[in-house]
């Protein structure tokens, strides 16, 4: 099923929860709607499903007008971070529940639920769990079964809202592998809600980046990380280093540094440039060096990547560098050394948000 919403706005009284977002979601993909907290992921998540009314716009499933659609008959499957599994049934009958509630003329024959619940635990890799009740599964376990539940009224749609938020980070690792190979082999149209850029970069087909009920970007994984829409963006995805300074004649300069800012551009005024740790070369200093000339504060150089905490000469600010340990130990760099690093890779933009 293909999802659009389009000119989404939901107020919590005077509070906008989202403002005017428009998006598609393509069939058979899994997209991650990120962003901090409170941004409304949730909200979004709830108008797709039916849950919450938006109070103006639309949701369209395959195309047509959901707005007169109960929740029942949105045909969507739902994972929340505490999904909360009948604790007094066992795995097997949780996982039977949506087919047993079915009305009669639609309900499968016994040996059909059976079959079915069969092959959605195998799916799910834990068919040996089937006998037990759910506070006798770890967290892992526990979502890994809400999903079996969720699936089992094949759904044509799935939303997960922080399916594995509650789980600690290897566990968390582990699962969101496993939902990417899952969602491979079921090709179910999926929302994955996460505040977690990783998980989200990791897992997803498409990333819709939102901040304060607004979309700031929608992209590849790839697309998102390597070219961000704005200050927002290069922020939110990953560690960057921002250095302010003002802008002309295509030469930003900030503090005793100045840099060529890439692209044609006129703009002028103050302006923000941001690097990326591992875009920072990294070099000893030597009189009359080019960029800028920092102390090396602290180096943590555990495995393959060395990440240097970097202190700016000039304006005292901080700046991490992250470079290869092997050229970290051929450079014999100690702690208190003074350094020179420079830019391999950096966006500029003019006055916070007009792009150049
Ligand atoms: N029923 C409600 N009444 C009032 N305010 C609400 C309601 N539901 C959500 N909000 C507010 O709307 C904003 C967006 O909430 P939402 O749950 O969509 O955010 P989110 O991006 O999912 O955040 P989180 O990652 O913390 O779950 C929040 O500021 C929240 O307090």
């Amino acid at each position: 099923m293909t999802i659009e919403v389009k000119n989404i706005n939901k107020r919590f009284g005077d509070f906008v929860a989202l403002n005017n977002v428009s998006l598609a979601f393509p069939q058979g993909e899994l997209t991650a709607l990120l962003g901090p907290s409170g941004c409304g992921k949730t909200t979004l998540l709830r108008c797709i499903a039916g849950l919450e009314h938006p109070d103006s716009g639309q949701v369209l499933l395959d195309g047509h007008d959901a707005s007169e659609r109960h929740v029942r008959e949105r045909q969507v499957g739902f994972v929340f971070q505490h999904y909360a599994l009948f604790k007094h049934m066992t795995v097997f009958e949780n996982v039977a529940f949506g087919l047993r509630v079915k009305s009669r003329s639609e309900r499968p024959s016994e040996d059909q639920i059976r079959r079915k619940v069969k092959d959605l635990l195998e799916l799910v890799q834990l068919d040996w769990l089937a006998d037990r009740y759910p506070p006798q599964l770890s967290g892992g376990q526990r979502q890994r079964i809400a999903l079996a539940r969720a699936l089992a009224v094949e759904p044509r749609v799935l939303l997960l809202d922080e399916p594995f938020g509650a789980l600690d980070a290897k566990v968390r690792k582990e699962l969101r592998r496993w939902l990417r190979r899952l969602h491979d082999e079921l090709h179910v149209t999926s929302i994955f809600v996460t505040h977690d850029q990783e998980e989200a970069l990791e897992v997803a087909d498409q990333v819709v980046l939102m901040n304060k009920g607004n979309v700031e970007q929608i992209g590849a994984p790839d697309e998102v990380y390597n070219h961000p829409a704005s200050p927002f963006v290069y922020g939110f995805l990953g560690n960057v280093n921002v250095f302010h300074g003002r802008v002309q004649d295509g030469v930003l300069a900030s503090g005793d540094a100045s840099f060529t800012v890439p692209g044609e551009s006129s703009a002028a005024g103050k302006g923000t440039a941001y690097v990326r740790p591992h875009e920072l070369e990294v070099d000893r200093y030597t009189p009359g060096a080019e960029g800028i000339v920092v102390k090396l504060r602290r180096a943590h150089a555990i495995g393959p990547l060395a990440q240097l905490d970097l202190e700016r000469g000039d304006t005292n600010e901080l700046i991490e560098a992250v470079i290869p340990n092997e050229r970290f130990s051929s450079l014999g760099l100690q702690e208190g050394e003074t350094l020179v690093v420079r830019p391999k890779r950096l966006r500029v933009f003019v006055d916070e948000g007009a792009s150049i």
